[in-house]
């Protein structure tokens, strides 16, 4: 079998799903992600401090915290984006599926293809929105039209796209309204059949409408996809996260002060510093 073959059926494994259906509930937590003192800086400035927390498969995990507390540092390590930045040095362990991602056998590209991102502003391609998906399935060597097409139908119907765009697949995705381009980002991130989403603020830049239907996919997308979602709106990690972590700035650079189920976290947190967050009174 060409390696090509191989790389589509391999990922074809996802797309006989079917329809999209509700994840099992995280009632048996399996660490997936699992992240041992990991402290970051930029230069010589501290942006996380000593971060341990075990992020549990198939679940929404909520990070949240006030602004400039590490949140997105800490979603940028996992797929080492944090590679990119100029003077960003990490220190401690990140290990997925138990590999360390800092392993010089960890291939980058491979990791990066088995973790979807999702950023605050959609940022579709300037291209068509069949060529938005189609882009990404090339550049990792997935070809064949035969491959392709369903694929690409298949995520734009995850995402509840292929109805409204299905006679329009060639257009330009960025006349899609908001809400819709980040529908196609989302769907984009699914294309490579990724095992973990990562999403920063992903419903902040829309409106209330696009908002909750976004966050009404990112529920039906937990069970089969692992989530850690960067969120300022409480209400929101409280409708759809299983766990949240909760940051905060301590002397120079944020730290994990809880993580627990969202539930306890928001309703009966075992730090005052979650519950003056949580309440609204800090932060
Ligand atoms: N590329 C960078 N170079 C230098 N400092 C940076 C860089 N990116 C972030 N920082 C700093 O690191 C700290 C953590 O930033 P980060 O964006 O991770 O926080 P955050 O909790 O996600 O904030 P927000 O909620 O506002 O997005 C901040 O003090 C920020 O100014």
């Amino acid at each position: 079998m060409s390696e090509q073959k191989q790389m589509a059926g391999e990922d074809n494994i996802a797309y006989t799903l079917g329809p999209m259906q509700a994840g099992p509930i995280c009632c048996d937590p399996q660490p997936l992600i699992q992240v041992e003192d990991l402290s970051l800086h930029y230069g010589a400035k501290a942006a996380l401090d000593r971060v341990t927390l075990d992020i549990h498969r198939g679940c929404i995990t909520a990070l949240i915290g006030p602004s400039g507390c590490g949140k997105t540092s800490f979603l940028l390590s996992i797929n080492r984006l944090t590679d990119l930045i100029p003077g960003c040095r990490i220190t401690g362990r990140i290990r997925i599926d138990g590999r360390d991602i800092h392993d010089p056998l960890c291939d980058v590209q491979t990791l990066r293809r088995r973790i979807g991102m999702v950023f605050q502003k959609p940022i579709p391609f300037p291209l068509s929105i069949h060529r938005n998906i189609e882009l990404p399935l090339h550049e990792h060597g997935i070809t064949r039209r035969a491959d392709t097409g369903p694929i690409i139908e298949q995520v734009l119907q995850d995402v509840g796209l292929w109805n409204e765009v299905h006679d329009r697949l060639h257009s330009p995705a960025l006349r899609l309204s908001g809400g819709q381009q980040q529908r196609l980002c989302i769907a984009r991130a699914l294309a490579l059949n990724p095992h973990i989403l990562l999403m920063d603020e992903p419903c902040s830049a829309l409106d209330p409408l696009a908002s909750g239907i976004v966050e009404d996919l990112i529920s039906r997308l937990s069970g089969r996809y692992t989530i850690v979602i960067v969120t300022h709106n409480l209400a929101q990690a409280g409708r759809i996260a299983n766990y949240a972590a909760f940051f905060w700035t301590k002397g120079q650079a944020g730290q994990l002060v809880e993580f627990g189920r969202c539930r306890q976290i928001f309703e009966s947190p075992s730090h005052e510093l979650t519950a003056a967050y949580v309440n609204g009174v800090r932060g």
